[in-house]
């Protein structure tokens, strides 16, 4: 199961069961899925009978780390749904696909897909949630790594900034929460859409659970030619809090490097005079849209490879803080900090940075949250910072 929705956007995408599937991983995780994208296109053949203007997508996403563990999802994947349930401009379409192969049956495919249709109605149908108590209490039961080891952590990031090695990194961490029942993925998923309507809201299923978003940032979004990248970096509480000196710096490094990135595969590169301020419901963020023009030819995962790390989830100079995390082991859960989207046949789609997350199993959550260390960072601001980002889910899982 995928899903991938903007609520503010009226746009929700479901889809189910999966017909094509390639994973990469390593230094040419993207070029290999762009070549094999490149490839599917050549052989694509799509009807329209209902001229709905729609058709099939693919998902695809990524681990932060090109060599991370895969015990979650693979490092990297695109895969094509057999089934695509989409709502876009109040119009609610259902596209299916099928890898024909020379000695497929029509009449076998269309089986496949009845039973693929039939089982997405029935599932709508039921409603689960109505049965269970409004409130699921959580009990933190671990911290990873402990608060003195990760307070540890920003010190030696200090340290090495102090030394010139970097100006900045994102360090994480990570914590588990048991609920007194499983949690609803319905219900989590409708308050998350209620509560977070400005951010993209994703779900999708892996070997060890369900892994759950609700991102404020966007990656890359390309949509005939026309490129938008977010730059979300500096974090305050949502009362009134004073923009600081650290706040703006730590925002322009990621500013100037999606800048910088883009100037090989893009043109006009603008962005938005600022940063704005970006208000979510227990923080808020700097802001600065960027938007360009996609060179001919330049599709989606061109734009993530050049881009994927920014300083907002990485660091700078970028090589330097990834030596740091891989030295002092970062270990980032899933796909968090990495990024989860769609992608049409031709290349366009919209790719988002995986935060404010949680993988869900029965009654137990694993919640990941990070936090830009430069220069003036106070460690335990940092600690209090990365505590308000996973009060976005926790908040959502208590009701869910
Ligand atoms: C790493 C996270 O967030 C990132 C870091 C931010 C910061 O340091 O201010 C802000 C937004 C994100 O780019 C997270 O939410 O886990």
């Amino acid at each position: 199961m995928r899903y991938w929705a903007r609520p503010q956007e009226g746009h929700y995408m479901l889809g189910m069961g999966q017909v094509v599937v390639k994973r990469a991983a390593c230094e040419n995780r993207f070029s290999d899925l762009s070549a094999y994208h490149r490839q599917l296109r050549e052989n694509w053949q799509c009807l329209d009978p209902d001229k709905t203007g729609r058709g099939p997508l693919l998902f695809t996403g990524f681990a932060f780390s090109d060599d991370q563990n895969y015990e979650v999802f693979p490092n990297a994947s695109i895969m094509l749904p057999l089934l695509l349930l989409e709502r876009r401009d109040e119009m609610t379409s259902l596209t299916l696909s099928w890898d024909m192969k020379p000695d497929d049956c029509a009449h076998s495919v269309f089986l496949h897909w009845k039973k693929a249709v039939r089982d997405v109605i029935e599932g709508l149908s039921v409603t689960r949630t109505s049965q269970i108590s409004a409130s699921n209490r959580l009990t933190r039961i671990s911290s990873y790594p402990e608060d003195d080891v990760w307070l540890a952590r920003v010190d030696q990031a200090l340290a090495s900034i102090e030394n010139g090695e970097l100006e900045k990194v994102v360090l994480t961490r990570r914590i588990a929460v048991q609920g007194e029942r499983p949690f609803s993925l319905s219900r989590l998923i409708s308050s998350l859409s209620d509560h977070h309507a400005n951010c993209t809201i994703i779900a999708q299923s892996g070997a060890r659970g369900i892994a759950v978003a609700a991102t404020p940032e966007g990656l890359i979004r390309l949509v005939n030619g026309v490129v938008k990248s977010d730059a979300l970096a500096g974090t305050m509480g949502n009362g009134y809090q004073e923009i600081t000196g650290k706040d703006r710096h730590e925002h322009q490094l990621v500013v100037d490097m999606i800048r910088a990135r883009l100037i090989a595969l893009c043109d006009d590169i603008v962005a938005a005079e600022g940063p704005s301020v970006l208000k979510l419901r227990a923080l808020h963020h700097l802001w600065t849209p960027i938007q360009a023009q996609a060179k001919p030819g330049v599709n989606l995962l061109d734009l993530a490879a050049a881009l994927h790390p920014t300083p907002a989830v990485g660091g700078t100079p970028q090589i330097a803080a990834l030596k740091w995390l891989q030295r002092h082991q970062e270990d980032r859960l899933g796909w968090y900090t990495g990024a989860f989207g769609w992608m049409t046949p031709q290349g366009d789609g919209d790719l988002n940075v995986i935060l404010r997350c949680a993988l869900i199993n029965g009654g137990r959550a694993e919640l990941s949250a990070g936090a830009g260390i430069v220069s003036g960072s106070d460690p335990q601001a940092e600690l209090c910072e990365t505590e308000l980002k996973l009060k976005t889910m926790l908040d959502e899982l208590e009701g869910a």
